[in-house]
């Protein structure tokens, strides 16, 4: 019988053994049916071998390795990722040939501590995302072969920049491409307040909906509003963008200071504090936490607020005294609240915010969109691989 055995594919072919090599080589050959079969599963070996040894060594399992091999992985940095972060990230880490990494291999629940701190011993570098916190006790653990930092976030307040520096550890994260994601979300949760659609489903659903009222469900409008914003940067100017459609009729913010260059691209007017809680009809918290605003909207911040004004934060729960807060949507000095972060995290079931309708809580969720969350995992690696290079980051904290 006679078979015809095409070429292998070009990347088959350094592999094989020789004999194999010269007989494949020739296009055409005449060979008995149980050599055919023999080749064939020498090849199939082969050739699961190179893919094993190919998915082994980015997982850091030397077992099998040619020594060679191991000479290679003993030159890579050594890295922990605290998260199973989404494709695009690990890609690029899987195929750097830069580092050989260990990740808690999941999303559902973070790495516990005890472990964190075991597998950080002694690597070069570490991509976190926002619920590990990086502190003494951790950097102690990882000790003096620490370099890099990358978090998958554009928040950094669960990394104590301050050890951070004294130990001239460089600091990756993720601004910008989380901008639209976040902006999108915003203004999603603050017309689902304001306009009261959660109350509004719950109602269609159990049977509350009887005939058209007139005042029933009635909210708040954007059109002719102040929408105020504390804290403007890029988010805080996305957000505007995306409500200045709804004909809001002036845009104010707050800040350490004024920011011109981004204020005229939404043409919004600088404030105290002060004025902005008192003018706003919807106010947006934008700001980063730090000491500073550390529940900075307290008791005294929502008395200023009108009654019929709308909170919206989704920045950090930190920024927020929530006792205050629940005691100002329950006495109905402010109307509504749009909470897409809290403290804690997840908000225990139980909690008083919860019994509220005017209150609405999501669980963190402003970036969560596929596209956004893939290139926060993408920037994350990338930043960790330039700096464990010792070049410039694509995005860097200064410390
Ligand atoms: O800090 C961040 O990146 C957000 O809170 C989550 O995307």
């Amino acid at each position: 019988m006679v078979k015809r055995i095409q070429e292998p594919p070009p990347e088959a072919r350094p592999g094989l053994c020789a004999c194999l090599q010269q007989t494949l080589n020739s296009k055409v050959l005449h060979i008995h049916p149980l050599q055919f079969s023999l080749l064939l599963a020498m090849w199939s070996c082969h050739m699961a071998l190179r893919r094993l040894q190919r998915i082994a060594a980015p997982l850091n399992i030397a077992g099998g390795l040619t020594s060679k091999a191991q000479r290679e992985m003993s030159s890579l940095s050594r890295v922990y990722v605290t998260r199973q972060i989404p494709p695009e990230g690990l890609k690029i880490l899987k195929e750097s040939g830069q580092v050989q990494f260990e990740l808690w291999d999941s999303d559902d629940v973070p790495v516990p501590r005890k472990e964190l701190l075991q597998k950080v011993k002694g690597v070069d570098g570490l991509l976190c995302v926002l619920t590990e916190k990086i502190d003494k006790e951790l950097l102690d653990a990882a000790g003096p072969n620490l370099k890099v930092i990358s978090t998958m976030s554009v928040g950094f307040d669960h990394l104590s920049l301050e050890e951070l520096k004294n130990r001239g550890i460089r600091v990756g994260y993720t601004p910008e491409v989380l901008t639209d994601a976040v902006a999108e979300l915003t203004v999603a949760l603050l017309l689902t307040t304001s306009r009261r659609l959660i109350e509004a489903t719950h109602e269609a659903k159990t049977g509350g909906w009887g005939t058209w009222r007139t005042l029933w469900l009635c909210g708040y409008e954007l059109a002719n509003s102040t929408v105020g914003i504390f804290g403007l940067g890029r988010i805080g100017v996305a957000i505007a963008e995306r409500l200045a459609p709804f004909k809001v009729k002036k845009f104010i913010y707050t800040d350490v200071a004024p920011r011109p260059e981004l204020a005229k691209q939404i043409n919004a007017e600088y404030v105290s504090m002060d004025e902005l809680t008192k003018r706003s009809d919807f106010l947006a918290m934008c700001c980063a936490l730090t000491p500073e605003t550390k529940e900075i909207c307290n008791k005294n911040f929502f008395s200023k607020m009108k009654k019929t004004s709308i909170f919206i934060n989704t920045s950090r729960g930190g920024v927020v005294n929530q006792d205050d807060l629940y005691e100002a949507l329950s006495t109905g000095q402010i109307a509504g609240a749009g909470l897409d972060v809290t403290v804690p995290e997840p908000l225990p079931t139980s909690h008083p915010l919860f019994t509220l309708k005017n209150c609405v809580i999501l669980p963190h969720i402003a970036s969560a969109s596929y596209t956004t969350r893939n290139a926060m995992s993408a920037l994350a690696a990338n930043n960790l691989l330039l700096g464990l290079r010792d070049e410039p980051m694509i995005k860097e904290l200064q410390l």
